[in-house]
């Protein structure tokens, strides 16, 4: 087996570890992991990344936000670039809801390439999923909401990734929202 193979291995076992207790906010209650994985499989299957650490990124994406997991224990473990890019993907868990929101749109466009792909294939996840199942809960206008504010950060984001990006503008086009 490749030693990125491996390398893979390790991360996805560590994320799935550190979600094992959570859950996703829809009906059947989807184990969290299937998320960071499929964000992982969004940038290599259809962003065609082969850069390991932000395939190992995208699976780590979440685990510092939602578990109890540090920086410095992904330093530790997995290097500082892959630590760097959950940091940027991370929100300061110090600030309100709405101010986390207004931060993603401010830091997207000084965010490093590697760190806009994560936050890229997150979002076509994330509005995937929408459209897939709303979460439990979640009224029209908060799904909406959602769309109109990814927007923004995706607007951000842009001249990153031609083939995410497409995707990104279709599932806005579809909701009547200008990227
Ligand atoms: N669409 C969808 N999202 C779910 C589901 N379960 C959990 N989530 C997570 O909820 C977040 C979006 O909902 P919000 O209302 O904005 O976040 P909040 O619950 O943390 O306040 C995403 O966080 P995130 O990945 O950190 O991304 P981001 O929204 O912060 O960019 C997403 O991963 C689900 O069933 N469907
Ligand atoms: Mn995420």
């Amino acid at each position: 087996m490749s030693s990125d193979s491996v390398i893979l291995l390790e991360t996805v076992n560590f994320a799935a570890e550190k979600h094992r207790n959570q859950r996703r906010k829809d009906a059947e209650q989807t184990p969290y992991i299937t998320h960071p994985i499929g964000v992982a499989r969004i940038l290599s299957h259809e962003g065609g990344i082969t850069d390991i650490e932000v395939l190992q990124a995208a699976l780590l994406h979440d685990t510092v936000e939602d578990t109890d997991t540090s920086i410095g224990e992904l330093q530790a473990v997995f290097g500082q670039t892959v630590a760097r890019l959950v940091q940027e993907v991370t929100d300061d868990k110090a600030l309100s809801k709405e101010e986390t929101k207004r931060q993603q749109v401010e830091h997207a466009p000084h965010s490093s390439h590697q760190a806009k792909l994560v936050k890229l294939a997150d979002k076509l996840y994330n509005l995937r999923d929408i459209n897939r199942c709303t979460p439990t809960g979640w009224s029209a206008e908060r799904v909406q909401e959602y769309f109109v504010w990814s927007a923004q950060v995706v607007r951000g984001l842009r001249g990153t990734n031609p083939a995410l990006e497409r995707h990104l503008e279709e599932l806005f086009k579809q909701r009547g929202v200008e990227l």
